[in-house]
């Protein structure tokens, strides 16, 4: 029998219809063995819910016969047809939303970042548990085939030798003149800045490009940050940091708001060569090349299947509730709170404390 998650989206906006997008294709492609329903729409408008169930071209075709309802956010936490929820909302939300959805008893799938600090998280984690309910943070960088594949090459087989050194930034220039200071990307009270924006992504690449062994394993290592806040809104723009894992591998990361940053995006280090990852969105790692230093055939990898790459992590959580667990291998909790715990240190240092923390 297929595996089937019947799902509620909460909050109808940006990321929410590329989520939705990967899901409706899966139908079409019925390749996976899972069939992911779209249920129902939670927003604050029931009319914006239904324009975003036709903006991203929801069908009975490849929707399984379904046609979603259009809920308050309430409604969606009551409904019983539900039993999967995505929230797609700014990162304050999550952790009420989040709550909300286990109380519903339902199964949560969150975006990045999971909250806006570690202890909220810890909080959802321990009620995730009490509740026996699967609850992951959505960072579908870490499930991506093209990832799965590059760590074979560099840790089974290890084509490039021993790997020393990681460089990865993932920035974007954000127009200041056009980008309102109420956008969740600028205001505070909106978890604004880059660190808990795509800081998280640089972190996800120095843990899942360093170390083969992830959450309570992982290898341990110290961070060093440096921070600038940003004068007029008061959260980083800028922001630099250093990872050296206590085997002596090393990351030099940095993410940031005021200037594009460069093609490749990764350059990662080791003694037989390095791999180069591309992508215009560095969350999305479809594309990467392994260049060896003696001259040897470059190995190259494309993703071309179509999907935006959130079919990756939505099939893993199927498939873990299929299997009666609560908890990804992938992305387990702890990794989850690893992350957060970092992101905590490094605004604690810089003073960057969100409204709803004081
Ligand atoms: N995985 C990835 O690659 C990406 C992840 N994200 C993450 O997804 C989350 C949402 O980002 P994105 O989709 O760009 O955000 P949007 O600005 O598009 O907002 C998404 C939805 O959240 C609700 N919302 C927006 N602003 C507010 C507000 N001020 N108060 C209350 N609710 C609000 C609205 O839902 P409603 O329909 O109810 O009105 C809106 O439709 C963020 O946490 C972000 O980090 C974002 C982009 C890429
Ligand atoms: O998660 C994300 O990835 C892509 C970025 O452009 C976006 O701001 C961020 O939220």
């Amino acid at each position: 029998m297929a595996i089937k998650l019947n799902w509620g989206i909460l909050g109808a906006g940006n990321i929410s219809g590329q989520f939705v997008h990967d899901l409706l294709l899966n139908n079409t492609l019925k390749e996976s063995g899972i069939e992911h329903v779209v249920v129902s729409i939670g927003s604050s408008s029931k009319a914006k819910a239904k324009v975003f169930a036709e903006e991203n071209k929801i069908t009975l075709e490849n929707n399984l016969g379904v046609t979603p309802v259009f809920e308050s956010y309430d409604e969606l936490y009551a409904n019983p047809n539900v039993n999967a929820v995505y929230i797609g909302t700014p990162h304050p939300y999550h952790k009420e939303q989040v709550e909300a959805s286990l109380k519903g008893g339902k199964h949560v799938i969150c975006e990045k970042p999971f909250t806006i600090n570690s202890k909220e998280a810890q909080e959802l984690f321990d009620l995730a548990k009490k509740k026996n309910l699967f609850l992951m943070e959505a960072v579908w960088t870490r499930f991506f085939p093209s990832i799965k594949l590059l760590r074979k090459y560099l840790y089974e087989d290890k084509v490039i030798g021993d790997i020393h050194r990681l460089k990865c930034d993932f920035s974007f220039k954000v127009d200041f003149e056009t980008t309102p200071t109420t956008h969740r990307l600028r205001d505070i009270k909106l978890g604004g800045g880059a660190i808990l924006d795509v800081g998280i992504y640089v972190i996800t690449y120095a843990r899942i490009l360093l170390d083969d062994k992830v959450g309570k394993n992982h290898t341990p290592f110290e961070v060093k940050s440096l921070v600038t806040l940003d004068p007029v809104d008061g959260v980083d723009y800028n922001t630099n940091l250093l990872f050296k894992y206590n085997n002596g591998k090393q990351a030099v990361l940095s993410c940031g708001f005021y200037v594009d940053g460069p093609q490749p995006f990764i350059r990662l280090e080791g003694t037989k060569g390095y791999a180069n990852l591309s992508s215009p969105n560095p969350a999305c790692p479809k594309q990467w090349k392994i260049t060896f230093a003696d001259g040897s055939k470059p190995i190259e990898y494309e993703d071309k299947s179509g999907y935006n790459g959130f079919i990756y992590e939505a099939n893993a959580m199927a498939e873990d509730i299929a299997a009666g667990r609560i908890e990804n291998a992938i992305l387990p909790w702890d990794e989850t709170l690893l992350t957060m715990g970092i992101m905590d240190d490094v605004r604690k240092e810089a003073g960057l404390v969100y409204p709803q923390e004081k």
